[in-house]
Formats: structure tokens, C-alpha cells, sequence
């Protein structure tokens, strides 16, 4: 089901605005993440499209009807939370069954979708264990069955792994992933962990204080950042960020003068600063000074004052000592500039979602 947000705010108290004139559209068919740091109101949107939680002013659309007025239960929709909540003295065939068995559907025919539910979930095996016998990766698998037992028109997930260790939490990422593209239902998933976010979806909606911040591909929000925040909260290691001040006359040549005199903020990736030309891609050069040197496994790493700034390299080839004077190549895919108000106004591509 596509869902569309047409100018929603939500205030919980009547005072203090949680989400601002949120618009969006999140396709049919597609999975979608929802990222962003603490607070930012990821759980409070999925309480929107659900129907927990009505607008302040906006409306809501699933297709062409607008179910702004519509409560969860007309919505359709399936939920699966952090804290599985599976019933505890049903068994986990019963726990798959019971939204049936509340939708009053027969026991042969709620039986038998219950067992496909379960073998699609890879928990066939356990059909007469209760949920305190599972593991937490188990216990997600069936939450996420008995959530899609009454085929929803939307699976809502709200940090659905953040109660796994971190070897389970990879397994069922990718799950989650292959279930969604097996039964095609639009699953909206709330996370705040990048690498969740960046490995799972088709389009992701980075959310911070109430606003998006940009809702594309995680290549894009990558490649083509809309703003500082986005290109600091997107990328491990973190994008190396210095103030225009720091850079002198090092960019003059590179650079327009007309959007130096806007630039507030340089942002280059870590793999944008080199030890050495890469033919016609040097964009400029700057002359800096080793603070540390790191070299483990095929990785070499150095760590650079330039005019009081630390920068980190990812691509240094030779062998380095500390304090030696550096002169390191700037690459122009990975540089950006951004203005006061945090905007890019140059590097990646213009004019991208
Ligand atoms: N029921 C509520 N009443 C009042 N304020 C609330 C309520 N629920 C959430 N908030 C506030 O709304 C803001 C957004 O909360 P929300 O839970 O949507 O954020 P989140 O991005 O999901 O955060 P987290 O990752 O910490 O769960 C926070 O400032 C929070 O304190």
C-alpha cells in the first residue's frame, strides 16, 4: 500500500510541535527505513501511519483514501516492536493463529496459514514451543509471522532488533529483507543504527528534530548529501568536517569565488584524502602535518593536523612517521561545501532528490 503524508505536524501536548509539515510518499511494494537520532520522532511518524496517533493538522493517504480519521485497526496495518510482546502461555503455532482466531476464521483454514506463515519465517520447527523456550531471533521470526497473519496492508517495524546480539542482529536484518521481498507487503522499519538502515531498504527517511532531511537511495544520501547533517550522521568513519576559515587560499583555484564566499563548512570523506595523485581527479592540494599513523591489515590510516584541524585518511599508501610534513590530494567525488545554514551548495550532483 502506498502511504502519503500531506503537510502532517504533530504536537502531543498542543504546545511543543513533535514533527513540522511532513510530506512524503513512500511506494508501494518498497521497504523503507526511518532514521535518525534519539528523539527525533521516528516512533511518533510510525504511530501516524499506523493509527495509534492522529495529526494535529495534515492528512494521511494509503492509495487515493484519506484514512487521516481511520484508527489502527480499520488501517490494517501489522506492527512488530522491540520487546516482541508474544502471548507467553501460547505456544508459538497458537501465537501465529490468534489474530485469526480474532478475525473469526476458521480452525482448518487458520491452521493452515498459520503453518506457511511459520515455514516463511523459518520456525516450522518450533510450532509447539512457548515463546520463553526461543531465542530472541526466533521469538522476532514468529512476532513478525503473527504481525503479516492478517495480511496487512503495511508491516510497521519499530526497532525490531535492537534487543539482538550483534551477530543475530545482522541475520535478521537480512530476513526481515527476504520476507518482505517474498510476500512484497510495504514495510516501514524504525531505526537508528546507519548500517541497519543502509544495508536493509530501498529508500531511507533520515529524520532529525521533527523534520526529513532527505528520503532517498542509501547510495544517494551518500553520494549526494543535502545537507551537513545528512553527510555527518550517513558514512563510517565519519566525514572529515572544517570550517572554510581553516583553508586559506587552498581551494581558490578549485573553487567559484562566488560559492567560497558562501561555504561555512568543507566536508571531505575520509577516502577523499589521498597520499597520492590519482591522475586528473586532484581537486587541490593541502600541506599537513601526521598526528598518527595506523596501519592494520591491508588498511593504513592517518590521522592530520592541517592549520589546527584533525583529518582523518582512509587511502594512505606509503609508510608513514609521525610529525612528518604530508601533502595530501583532495578528491573531488567526497568533497563538499556547505553554506551557514548547513545547505550544500557544492560537490556530489545538483539537483538530486
Ligand atoms: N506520549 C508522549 N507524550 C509527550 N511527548 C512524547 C510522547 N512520546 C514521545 N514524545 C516526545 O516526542 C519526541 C519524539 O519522540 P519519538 O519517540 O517519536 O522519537 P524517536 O526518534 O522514536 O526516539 P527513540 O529513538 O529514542 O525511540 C521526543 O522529544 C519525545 O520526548
Amino acid at each position: 500500500m502506498e502511504v502519503t503524508f500531506k503537510d502532517v505536524s504533530l504536537s502531543y501536548d498542543g504546545t511543543r510541535e513533535i514533527l513540522h509539515h511532513l510530506n512524503f510518499t513512500i511506494p508501494e511494494g518498497t521497504l523503507v527505513s526511518i532514521l535518525g537520532p534519539s528523539g527525533c520522532g521516528k516512533s511518533t511518524t510510525l504511530m501516524l501511519i499506523s493509527g495509534l496517533l492522529a495529526p494535529t493538522q495534515g492528512k494521511i493517504f494509503f492509495g487515493d483514501q484519506d484514512v487521516t480519521k481511520q484508527d489502527a485497526l480499520a488501517r490494517k496495518v501489522g506492527m512488530v516492536f522491540q520487546n516482541y510482546a508474544l502471548y507467553p502461555h501460547l505456544t508459538v503455532l497458537e501465537n501465529i493463529m490468534f489474530p485469526l482466531k480474532m478475525a473469526k476464521i476458521k480452525k482448518e483454514e487458520r491452521r493452515e496459514k498459520a503453518l506457511k506463515l511459520a515455514k516463511l519465517v523459518h520456525v516450522d520447527d518450533q510450532l509447539d514451543k512457548k515463546p520463553g523456550a526461543l531465542s530472541g531471533g526466533q521469538q522476532q521470526r514468529v512476532a513478525i509471522a503473527r504481525a503479516l497473519a492478517k495480511e496487512p496492508s503495511l508491516l510497521l517495524l519499530d526497532e525490531p532488533l535492537s534487543n539482538l546480539d550483534a551477530r543475530l542482529r545482522i541475520e535478521m536484518r537480512q530476513e526481515i529483507r527476504r520476507i518482505q521481498q517474498e510476500t512484497g507487503v510495504t514495510t516501514i522499519f524504525v531505526t537508528h543504527d546507519q548500517d541497519e538502515a543502509l544495508h536493509i531498504s530501498d529508500h531511507i527517511m533520515v529524520l532529525n528534530l521533527g523534520d526529513i532531511q532527505q528520503f532517498s537511495s542509501a547510495e544517494t544520501l551518500y553520494d549526494n548529501p543535502s545537507n551537513l547533517f545528512v553527510a555527518k550522521f550517513i558514512g563510517e568513519p565519519v566525514i572529515n568536517t572544517v570550517p572554510i576559515t581553516a583553508f586559506g587560499h587552498d581551494l581558490d583555484a578549485a573553487v567559484p569565488a562566488e560559492i567560497l564566499a558562501k561555504t561555512a563548512t568543507v566536508g571531505i570523506r575520509p577516502e577523499a584524502l589521498q597520499d597520492h595523485p590519482i591522475d586528473a581527479n586532484t581537486f587541490a592540494t593541502i600541506t599537513t602535518k601526521v598526528k598518527a599513523y595506523e596501519k592494520y591489515g591491508r588498511e593504513k590510516n592517518a590521522l592530520v593536523d592541517y592549520n589546527g584541524q584533525e583529518l582523518l585518511s582512509t587511502e594512505i599508501q606509503g609508510r608513514l612517521e609521525n610529525h612528518q610534513d604530508l601533502t595530501l590530494y583532495l578528491q573531488k567525488s567526497g568533497l563538499y561545501l556547505f553554506d551557514e545554514a548547513g545547505e550544500r551548495i557544492f560537490g556530489g550532483e545538483q539537483d538530486v532528490e
